[in-house]
């Protein structure tokens, strides 16, 4: 008995032990995956530029065995405090509290018009609030904008683009208006393009891209400037699967390097995947909030967001969608 309980604990140590190795190799795979190269700073207070690693191709598909958590003790770089925001009679968000620490890949989810958009739009100081108040890196975003946005980069959701512009003008538009200079911006645009797949399309007009096309070179606008904190309304919205990989990837390695991504989406096997936390809005209101354990509990993310949204209505009436009118 002895020798057979000791046999199933080596056997069990074994195990343990190529699981983390595996889990290791996962990491240091997503480190170096993606971007060719760490995008370099342009805000001063930040660590001088790493140098340049030889160019890699994209790896396909990577899968993770576990989601990291954020460092618990990492500062909170986005605190968004009783957030409220009217729109005449519509209470779109009614009181939201965030707190988003370094490092974290963080997913907001909620059922359609729940305020995702409008919390997000807030943080990033396109929309001002009725009340409460948003710090990033510890600069009050409606009372500093300037110094606020030169850390954020956004993604937002209803696309105004400048697409009479080629995707490398928009690249080129986008880096200079946030400071780079003209081969900063040209090794920048090269590499994104390369990341997301674009670099064919670089010469064409943006209005003639594909929706997700689009969503790319938004994206890559978005990042062009290296901020702290990537803020994304849908970023995978019309995204083809292997493009989302590759987009996924490049936002885990971002993390990875002290990087914070603060994104929302309705694709919880996605946010379950890749996200370390989540808040559910419903109706203005942040109702769980936490590590995806924390707020999954014994269900699946989906169960729990359709339970605290409030339940799955029954399809009922609509018969005359049954009986074709040919
Ligand atoms: N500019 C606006 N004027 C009036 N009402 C607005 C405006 N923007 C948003 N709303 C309302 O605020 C509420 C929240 O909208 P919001 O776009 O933030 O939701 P959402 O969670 O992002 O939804 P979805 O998942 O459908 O994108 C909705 O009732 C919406 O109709």
């Amino acid at each position: 008995m002895a020798s057979e309980a000791r046999l199933a604990s080596e056997a069990r140590s074994a195990a343990e032990a190529k699981l983390t190795a595996e889990s290791k190799l996962t990491a240091e795979a997503l480190v170096t995956a993606v971007l060719p190269t760490a995008l370099p700073s342009v805000t001063p207070d930040r660590p001088a530029a790493a140098p340049r690693p030889k160019k890699r191709k994209p790896v396909a598909v990577i899968e993770r065995a576990t989601v990291e958590l954020a460092d618990p003790l990492a500062p909170v770089v986005v605190r968004a405090s009783g957030l409220v925001k009217r729109f005449g009679p519509t209470t779109a968000v009614s009181g939201v509290d965030l707190e988003v620490r370094a490092g974290s890949f963080y997913g907001i989810v909620g059922p359609n018009g729940a305020g995702k958009t409008t919390t997000l739009s807030m943080i990033t100081g396109l929309l001002r609030p009725n009340a409460g108040s948003i710090h990033v890196h510890g600069i009050d975003v409606w009372a500093k904008p300037v110094q606020a946005k030169r850390l954020i980069g956004v993604l937002p959701d209803r696309l105004r683009l400048f697409d009479r512009l080629t995707g490398a003008q928009l690249l080129y538009y986008s880096g200079t208006l946030r400071g780079l200079d003209n081969r900063a911006v040209r090794e920048r645009s090269a590499d994104l393009a390369a990341a997301f797949g674009l670099e064919d399309a670089l010469n064409r007009l943006v209005a003639d891209y594909s929706a997700g096309m689009t969503k790319k070179i938004a994206l890559a606008c978005a990042m062009i400037h290296s901020p702290r904190v990537l803020v994304l309304d849908e970023p995978f919205e019309s995204v083809d699967p292997v493009s989302a990989v590759n987009v996924t990837e490049i936002l885990q390695k971002y993390v990875a390097s002290g990087g914070t991504v603060l994104l929302s989406s309705h694709g919880m096997d996605l946010i379950q995947r890749v996200c370390d936390h989540v808040a559910i809005i419903v109706q203005g209101t942040v109702l769980a909030s936490g590590t995806i354990a924390e707020v999954r509990g014994s269900a699946t993310l989906e169960e729990r967001f359709i339970e605290l949204a409030g339940g799955r209505k029954v399809a009922e009436g609509m018969e005359w969608l049954h009986s074709f009118s040919d």
